[in-house]
């Protein structure tokens, strides 16, 4: 088996006298797809805010590409390639949706700053047209290539989801977290969304970690699913694997002990 890209090692996260999580380990290989189910309160939201960087655990480490990045910030994971998006689509809602493409794109990749554009200095401009093709090659991707001159606010729910996509692929992740990226989408929304996910998958090679309430999703789409239960993981396996096993049918699906 190929070296994980992500590595939770005995994750611990306390809420006073909550345990959210309970000594998770955790592997996610390269290019794979792993879904985090579990009821509510199990501790899904809190795993991924430990993994983007978004809440230090108590105790255990987290290991990107074989360096320990339990203490680096958000911003510094999504410059290593480790990337999320929100439930709550985060755009600039007064720029167009090409440029909070490439925001995102200038902002990890170190555009030249401020002084570069107030020169106009050339190496800046050559690197911005570069930009921009591959924006536009990601508009086309991700499907919202005909948005790309709206103004990001006020977009349908499905569209923003699609543009805070492009923002965290237009320079290739090595590992996407992906928060319930269908929720409170119609099931032809959902299916578009779903879609252009299996499409950047596809074009980035990248490993997936997916919070996802769509069953149908989950079992039809994830390499491998991890069970969550009251902050301790449950069991973990292939889709047939979970789908047969009996804690997780009780736990999960609550159905009676046999
Ligand atoms: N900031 C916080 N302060 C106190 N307790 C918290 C906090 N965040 C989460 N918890 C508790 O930690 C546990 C795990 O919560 P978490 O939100 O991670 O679960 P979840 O699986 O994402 O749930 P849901 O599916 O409802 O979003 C719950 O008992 C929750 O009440």
């Amino acid at each position: 088996m190929p070296e994980a890209v992500l590595q939770l090692r005995n994750v611990t996260v306390r809420f006073g006298g909550v345990v959210a999580l309970d000594a998770v380990n955790l592997d996610l290989s390269p290019g794979e797809t792993l879904g985090i189910i579990g009821p509510n309160g199990a501790g899904k939201t809190t795993l991924f805010d430990v993994v983007s960087g978004l809440r230090a655990p108590t105790s255990g480490t987290v290991g990107f590409d074989g360096t320990d990045i339990t203490r680096q910030s958000p911003a510094t994971r999504a410059r290593l390639g480790l990337r999320r998006t929100y439930q709550a689509a985060q755009v600039f809602g007064w720029l167009s949706v090409e440029d909070n493409v490439l925001a995102a794109l200038e902002w990890r990749g170190g555009g030249g700053g401020f002084v570069g554009d107030l020169l106009r200095l050339p190496a800046r401009q050559h690197r911005e047209r570069d930009r921009r093709v591959r924006v536009r090659e990601v508009l086309e991707l991700c499907g919202i290539a005909d948005y790309a001159t709206r103004n990001a606010g006020g977009l349908p729910l499905g569209v923003a989801r699609l543009v805070e996509l492009a923002r965290a692929i237009v320079d290739p992740p090595a590992v996407l977290l992906l928060d319930e990226s269908t929720s409170g989408m119609d099931a032809d929304q959902a299916a578009i969304l779903i879609s252009r996910i299996e499409a950047v998958r596809t074009e980035t090679g990248c490993a997936m970690l997916l919070i996802e309430h769509d069953m149908e999703f989950i079992v039809g789409r994830c390499d491998r699913i991890a069970v969550l239960d009251s902050g301790r993981l449950l069991a973990q396996g292939t889709p047939a694997e979970i789908q047969a096993h009996p804690d997780v049918r009780r736990a999960y699906l609550g159905e009676a002990a046999a």
